[in-house]
């Protein structure tokens, strides 16, 4: 049996990057607004975007959750992100997601002005990712990238693959690891074989959803391996609790491991936080006509 892996906790990580959004919230000449819109009461949903909301003030920035009720027509809800988009003291938009099965998230998504797209789920923001341009990134993709910074991996040269191709999550990581001269395959849970394509791994990165579906045995001895499902499984006491997509004796042949809870998900929110703060100074800039796009 080999020592365990190096755990690549959030915790610090995501403080680091909450200190910069600070920092350069606090250099601007207002705070940043985030504006975090909700459609119906997912519990999970409620959970984060109050999570998001007590994090913007802890940095400094301020926010407004706009919650709307769960049968509400996608019209009203064009209507508030016209309005939103429109008002000059909001800095970022969030649609949390996922949405009720009768709005279309790709209309909705599209309806941010890209500007203000701290989600980096625009189809504008993914053109300018796939095309290597300036832009805002999405939130967990980007976050893995500051989490692999913040320790010390080096990505540059090493071969990666990402098992799920998620818009939130696999896709534009994989643009993103590309971007850093990373050589990438993407993986998924129909690929034939997958163990032994993420026997070939460098850096596995796994976000499928599906509880411990990487074992031990498809994992290169000494691979850097980042685990970015959250899926709740149930317990004796009925209260069920969170395992990631990743076998906890994976911890064993890798050489660091993303725990879950306590890996990659402190990440998102500090990245958001980060992205409202990134969008605000762009937009301070072509204000001061600094910047033309
Ligand atoms: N519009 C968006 N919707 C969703 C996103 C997103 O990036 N944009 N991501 C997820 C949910 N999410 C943020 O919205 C999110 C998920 C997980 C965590 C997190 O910190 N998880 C903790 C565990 C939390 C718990 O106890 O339940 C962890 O992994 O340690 C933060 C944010 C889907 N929707």
């Amino acid at each position: 049996m080999g020592a365990a892996a190096q755990p690549l906790t959030g915790a610090p990580a995501a403080e680091a990057l909450l200190e910069e959004a600070a920092r350069r919230a606090a250099a601007l000449p207002a705070a940043p607004h985030l504006a975090l819109v909700r459609v119906g009461d997912d519990p999970a949903s409620v959970a984060y975007v109050r999570g998001k909301a007590k994090k913007a003030t802890q940095v400094g920035l301020s926010s407004q959750v706009h919650a709307l009720p769960e049968a509400t027509a996608q019209a009203e809800v064009l209507a508030l992100l016209a309005a939103l988009n429109a008002d000059p003291a909001v800095s970022g938009i969030l649609v949390q997601l996922p949405l009720p099965a009768h709005l279309n998230p790709e209309t909705i998504l599209t309806a941010v002005d890209p500007r203000k797209d701290v989600d980096g789920l625009h189809p504008v923001s993914t053109g300018r990712l796939w095309t290597a341009q300036a832009g805002l990134r999405p939130c967990t993709p980007a976050g893995v990238m500051a989490l692999l910074a913040f320790y010390g991996v080096p990505v540059a040269g090493r071969r990666a693959v990402i098992v799920g191709r998620s818009a939130l999550v696999g896709r534009p990581l994989a643009a993103l690891l590309l971007n850093a001269d990373v050589t990438v395959t993407l993986a998924h849970s129909r690929t034939p074989d997958l163990g032994a394509v993420t026997r070939e791994a460098d850096l596995l990165v796994v976000a499928v959803g599906r509880a411990h579906l990487v074992t031990p045995e498809m994992v290169k001895p000494g691979a850097t391996v980042i685990d970015v499902g959250i899926n709740r499984v149930p317990t004796e006491d009925g209260k069920g609790r969170l395992t990631g997509d990743v076998h906890p004796a994976v911890a064993e042949v890798a050489g660091a491991l993303t725990p879950v809870p306590g890996g990659v998900g402190p990440m998102t929110v500090a990245q958001l936080l980060m992205n409202t703060v990134l969008a605000a100074e762009t937009q301070r800039q072509e204000a001061a006509g600094e910047l033309v796009r």
